[in-house]
């Protein structure tokens, strides 16, 4: 590729790389160099000259050394050099503060960006590059992780004995250089930043640690702007709140033992005998209505049948968006398919919600496809204004990267379903998480012109695709 010149981003620089995304998985050390992304094949480290002087450009963790992963924001990056695991034992010594390792230290010192790339080992069935067949390209993958900041080095004693350097990299860094505490990234300089708040040059810190108060399995920041208020309280909840809670029936679950795969599930036979759910867990299409096993089943909870009410297995975080209020990332990729989270709150008949429709900004309109809506005659809407999860922040795009799943699997009434988002693309870490309004809340008939209402009425600020 070199020699037919088809090679890009060939002069070597600092920052980020036009055209390359955080998130972007790349399936081998020489997509990186082609790219520009990190222009060595072998090495961990490259750098560029400028005035004379070696700086670090980006970094490959790769496993080999014994560099670590605190957190999404933060690696502690073993220096170059003197590793028996890569060059043998002849090659044991303490390693230098030469190459690789000089170009990090003069990155510290002049805190410009390092490109941090890693590697991510594949299983078998897990995500990953794949060619026509659906064969598996490599046995890892290379993601880039964003803009991060050499914050610390220090000299230590290896497991080798040998004396080594520990670079430890945030992605966070005030315009001062210093890592301000509790703050998580840098929105100015790490290309990273979401489109909607990357002009703002606020400084982000984290306001809430868990919105939750533990009630997701992951915790759920909030992140504010300097001197920004947080979002209004209300009650986090992880379960509807139904009208009549007793009277909602079970549905008959399956008698499967050994997984839900074969056609003899009931689950399966009501799902039109196919699983929704690919052995990842990742949804294969969207439907009017999925059905998943539940707590009337004999399957074990690790059902692949099951996959979206097990709750928010991503680190999701609330930040402020620019003119849309509040709105929800993912600090990691989401992979297309992947359950992300439930729109929750209290499920009221829309009779009893209509007249405050456009009052308010938390109402999602439910009703499987607006038939069964009509033909029951009653239609239901789940207000997550005072009671609510993460889904309530979630904002509208005419371009979005989640769509809204009917899904049944503790009850069996069709005209209150759970509203589980799904990613309908590859979603890159900080890219905000949108849904279509118009397309989850056009249910039924009746309220379709107030809905259109709704959306004229947010002026959205999402562009729309061409
Ligand atoms: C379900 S809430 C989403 C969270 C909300 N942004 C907040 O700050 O709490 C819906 C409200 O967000 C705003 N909104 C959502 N999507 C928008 C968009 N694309 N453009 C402008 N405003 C939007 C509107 O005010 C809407 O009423």
């Amino acid at each position: 590729m070199k020699s037919s010149n088809k090679c890009v981003n060939l002069r070597k620089s600092l920052g980020s790389v036009p055209g390359v995304e955080v998130g972007q998985e790349f399936c081998c050390r020489a997509e990186l160099v082609v790219t520009g992304v990190h222009c060595q094949v072998m090495r961990g480290i490259d750098w560029v000259v400028r005035n004379g002087e070696r700086y670090a450009t980006s970094i490959v963790e790769s496993g080999q050394y014994s560099s670590s992963m605190k957190s999404k924001d933060e690696v502690v990056y073993c220096g170059e050099g003197g590793n028996p695991v890569i060059g043998g034992r002849g090659c044991l010594r303490d390693q230098k503060l030469s190459g690789g390792n000089l170009a990090l230290k003069n990155s510290f010192h002049s805190k410009n960006p390092v490109r941090f790339i890693r590697r991510y080992n594949l299983t078998k069935h897990g995500s990953g590059l794949r060619d026509a067949n659906h064969e598996r390209l490599s046995k890892c993958k290379y993601v880039y992780e964003g803009i991060f900041y050499v914050h610390q080095y220090r000299k230590e004693r290896g497991r080798f004995g040998k004396l080594m350097y520990k670079f430890r990299l945030t992605r966070n860094l005030t315009r001062d250089g210093s890592a301000p505490v509790g703050s998580t990234r840098n929105l100015t300089r790490d290309g990273s930043a979401p489109v909607s708040i990357s002009s703002s040059r606020a400084l982000e810190h984290v306001s809430v640690n868990d919105i939750s108060q533990g009630r997701e399995k992951v915790s759920i920041r909030v992140l504010c702007a300097v001197g920004k208020e947080r979002p209004s309280p209300f009650n986090y909840i992880v379960y509807n709140i139904y009208p009549q809670p007793k009277y909602l029936s079970r549905p008959i679950g399956c008698n499967c033992k050994e997984g839900c795969h074969s056609r003899i599930c009931s689950c399966v036979i009501k799902n039109g005998g196919e699983l929704p759910y690919k052995q990842d867990g990742h949804i294969k299409k969207f439907k009017p209505l999925v059905y998943e096993c539940g707590p009337s089943c004999t399957c074990s909870h690790t059902c692949v049948n099951r996959a979206s009410q097990s709750g928010i297995r991503f680190e999701l975080e609330i930040f402020q968006t620019r003119g849309k209020g509040w709105g929800v990332r993912s600090r990691s990729h989401i992979p297309l398919g992947s359950f992300v989270c439930e729109y929750i709150g209290k499920v009221l008949p829309d009779e009893l919600v209509l007249p405050e429709f456009n009052k308010h900004q938390y109402f999602f309109n439910i009703g499987v496809g607006g038939a069964i809506c009509r033909e029951n005659g009653d239609c239901f809407t789940i207000n997550a204004r005072a009671h609510g999860n993460i889904g309530r922040f979630i904002n509208h795009s005419c371009s979005p990267n989640l769509y809204a799943q009917n899904v049944l699997f503790d009850h069996n009434d069709k005209r209150m379903p759970h509203i589980m988002l799904f990613a309908s693309k590859d979603i890159p870490p900080l890219r905000e998480l949108t849904f279509d309004y118009r397309a989850s809340h056009v249910r039924c008939a009746d309220v379709l012109q107030r809905m259109k209402c709704y959306c004229n009425a947010i002026a959205c600020k999402e562009k729309r695709p061409k």
